[in-house]
């Protein structure tokens, strides 16, 4: 795999107001990885991610993607930058005014000027790679959760993104669904060649798609541990990260 940096941060401080989340945060995306973020409830995965798309801007720290110095700039100039990430949230976030196809054509119809004949064509390529193609002219009340995540999925690759955020893609999935995603998610690494970080409590999946990653600490407010989500469990030393990459095991009552 390539070794080229696509998201660098330095130091970060993440904040609400006087209340710190996170602080000292460093860590690399390599382009092609899948980057875990981990850690228990509530030590600021997601707040981590909101700051990742630019949705929160740090309290102090640098953030950079590939060579942009990200919060330099103006906001064209973050414009430019957020056209390069797709984001998948916990819901799938569809429109529920809007059939499945026409959810995918807005992201295209508002940021290109592309004729609704090759608009629709595109729409179909990106139902066909989540395998959602039957769907297209349904509602989202009218699909299950699993398929409401992949046509969010289908959505944040609308704009051909290389950069992709999933926040909890498997929350509320059931196995058999959840782990239809995991393949799609390698799929758009090893078949696009996207690089993805995700928001994840699910072990399992963690350790089958996952290649690095941070674990970050509610107590400390700083990152512990830096690696893949094997490599911690196999031999991170640290009680609390232990601990938690082992929970899954233990309730499946593995080694
Ligand atoms: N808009 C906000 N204003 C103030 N505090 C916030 C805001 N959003 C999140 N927080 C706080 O930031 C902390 C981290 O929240 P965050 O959702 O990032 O954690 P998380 O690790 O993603 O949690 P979980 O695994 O439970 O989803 C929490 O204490 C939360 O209450």
């Amino acid at each position: 795999m390539p070794d080229q940096t696509v998201l660098s941060l330095r130091d970060i401080t993440l904040s609400f107001g006087p209340k710190i989340i996170q602080k000292n945060i460093s860590l690399d995306v390599r382009k092609g990885s899948i980057f875990a973020v981990m850690g228990g409830s509530g030590c600021g995965k997601s707040t981590l991610l909101k700051s990742m798309i630019g949705l929160l801007r740090p309290s102090a720290g640098e953030y950079h993607v590939g060579d942009e110095n990200y919060w330099a700039g103006d906001e064209a100039h973050r414009t430019d930058l957020n056209h390069r990430f797709g984001v998948l949230f916990q819901s799938g976030a569809l429109w529920s005014s809007m059939t499945v196809g026409e959810n995918i054509a807005l992201p295209l119809q508002m940021f290109t000027d592309l004729k609704p004949s090759v608009i629709r064509r595109l729409v179909e390529l990106k139902l066909g790679f989540v395998g959602m193609l039957q769907a297209i002219d349904l509602y989202p009340s009218e699909i299950s959760g699993g398929m409401c995540k992949r046509a969010g999925l289908a959505r944040a690759l609308a704009l051909d993104p290389d950069i992709l955020f999933f926040d909890e893609p498997s929350a509320g999935l059931d196995p058999i669904t959840s782990a239809r995603l995991d393949d799609l998610i390698l799929n758009l690494r090893d078949g696009l060649g996207a690089t993805i970080v995700i928001v994840s409590h699910e072990l399992p999946s963690l350790f089958h798609i996952a290649d690095d990653g941070i674990f970050l600490d509610a107590r400390t407010k700083t990152p512990i541990a830096h690696g893949s989500p094997r490599d911690l469990r196999d031999n991170c030393t640290d009680p609390q990260v232990h601990a938690f990459m082992h929970r899954e095991r233990d309730e499946e009552g593995k080694t």
